[in-house]
């Protein structure tokens, strides 16, 4: 079955449509830096709008912990969305309360009002379905309809993602279509030599993918956060870098069963180590297998891969007929820390074949470093999303949309 599309759900004039986006992106102070996801969304929320439907945007934005936390408003976002769109758009200061329920019910037909963080509620990624379903239905009060379109968040079975689509009529937006577009290639017949590279800080979500990606790809590089646990893998210390105790030995799993299969696992064999987690710290280029012998000891922090690591990745995807990469290579935010993710994705611009970036962080990355998306074959809003996609897992939020 493919993707049921807006279509499927007959004419919206003056129906509650409520979107699923994605719009988490990142925020310095409450100023957006990178708004791909919002721009990402403005296509499905247009259409709608030109519809005549009544619009009522729903996305999470970063980890909260099922509470408000003003760190975490959407405020800022829907500031944003009104510039992008040229139109008023609503705001709503609580997702499923009072003023929620009283702009929904105030709003015109072509109007669109975003409401308050998703995860400020404990149902929305709740373990247990009946809670989900709950806080679903109570989503589900606002709507006639449902459209999904936060490509980034469809591996999550989550109440907005999945129990909100089966509980009224739902479809898939025009982002999620795109996305399916370009990334079916990648599963169905990609061009060899197929390079992954990996980096990024959620390290135990995407440890997991890599098992799965063993069979499709020929080479994996591991930068970023991940790659202290694959160091630590092979018996090296790694100070206080970002580590995953618990995943090493499975970590030394993937290593043997790469050697097996003949998949090249390419680690790092310089990083760049720091006194501290800033801009401002001490910071020197050591060998892989020597983080603790800084003047840091163990104390220092790796936060980039080094030099001679860059331009070993960057030979291998220049290589390569497909890649994709998700995950800076390092705190590509702070400056000193940027030199990685930069050779990489200059890189990427230079391959001839598809070069497929994903994440949100990771599409941000490229942005601030001074390219433009139609330097790659396709900038993905999903990170997560589209590497658990490329692994062939069946995900929820795709699913309860028809998809098979
Ligand atoms: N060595 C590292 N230590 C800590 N954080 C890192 C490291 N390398 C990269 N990061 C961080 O990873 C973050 C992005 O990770 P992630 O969310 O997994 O990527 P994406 O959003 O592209 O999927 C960035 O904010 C970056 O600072
Ligand atoms: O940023 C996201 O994913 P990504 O970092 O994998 O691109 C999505 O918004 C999902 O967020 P989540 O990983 O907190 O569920």
């Amino acid at each position: 079955m493919t993707l049921r599309t807006i279509d499927t759900l007959g004419p919206l004039a003056g129906k509650r449509v409520v979107v699923r986006c994605d719009l988490n992106v990142p925020l310095q102070n409450a100023v957006i830096t990178d708004d791909g996801r919002v721009r990402a969304s403005v296509p499905t929320l247009e259409a709608l709008v030109g519809q005549g439907a009544r619009v009522i945007v729903v996305s999470h934005l970063g980890r909260p912990d099922g509470a408000p936390d003003p760190k975490y408003s959407l405020a800022p976002i829907a500031a944003r969305l009104g510039e992008l769109l040229d139109a008023p758009v609503g705001f709503a200061a609580d997702t499923v309360g009072t003023d929620a329920a009283a702009k929904v019910a105030a709003l015109g037909d072509g109007e669109v009002l975003v409401l308050e963080n998703l995860r400020f509620n404990p149902g929305e990624t709740s373990k247990n379905e009946a809670e989900r379903t709950a806080f679903a239905g109570e989503l589900a009060a606002f709507a006639d309809a449902v459209v999904s379109d936060g490509f980034g968040v469809v591996h999550r079975k989550q109440a907005s993602v999945f129990e909100l689509e089966e509980l009224r009529p739902s479809a898939a937006g025009l982002l999620i279509a795109d996305e399916l577009e370009v990334l079916d290639r990648l599963t169905e017949s990609p061009e060899r030599p197929y390079t992954v590279v990996l980096g990024g800080s959620k390290v135990s979500d995407k440890l997991g993918v890599i098992a799965h990606l063993l069979p499709r790809v020929d080479t994996l590089l591991i930068g970023g956060g991940m790659l202290f646990t694959f160091l630590a893998a092979q018996g090296h210390k790694v100070g206080s870098s970002l580590l995953e105790e618990d995943q090493i030995e499975t970590v030394r799993g993937y290593l043997a069963e790469a050697t097996e299969r003949g998949v090249s696992i390419v680690l790092p064999t310089d990083v760049v180590v720091a006194s501290a987690f800033s801009a401002e710290a001490e910071h020197v280029v050591t060998a892989s297998d020597a983080i603790e012998q800084t003047p840091f000891g163990a104390s220092g922090l790796g936060l980039d891969i080094g030099p001679d690591t860059a331009a070993v990745f960057a030979e291998h995807i220049r290589g390569s007929k497909t890649v994709f990469w998700n995950g800076p290579m390092g705190v590509f935010e702070l400056a000193p820390f940027a030199a990685g993710t930069l050779t990489v994705a200059e890189a990427l611009t230079a391959v001839d074949g598809l070069s497929v970036v994903g994440g949100g962080d990771s599409a941000a990355a490229v942005r601030q470093l001074g390219f433009s998306d139609d330097q790659f074959g396709h900038i993905s809003t999903g990170g997560g999303a589209s590497l658990e996609f490329l692994e062939g897992k069946k995900l929820p939020g795709l699913e309860v949309l028809g998809w098979q």
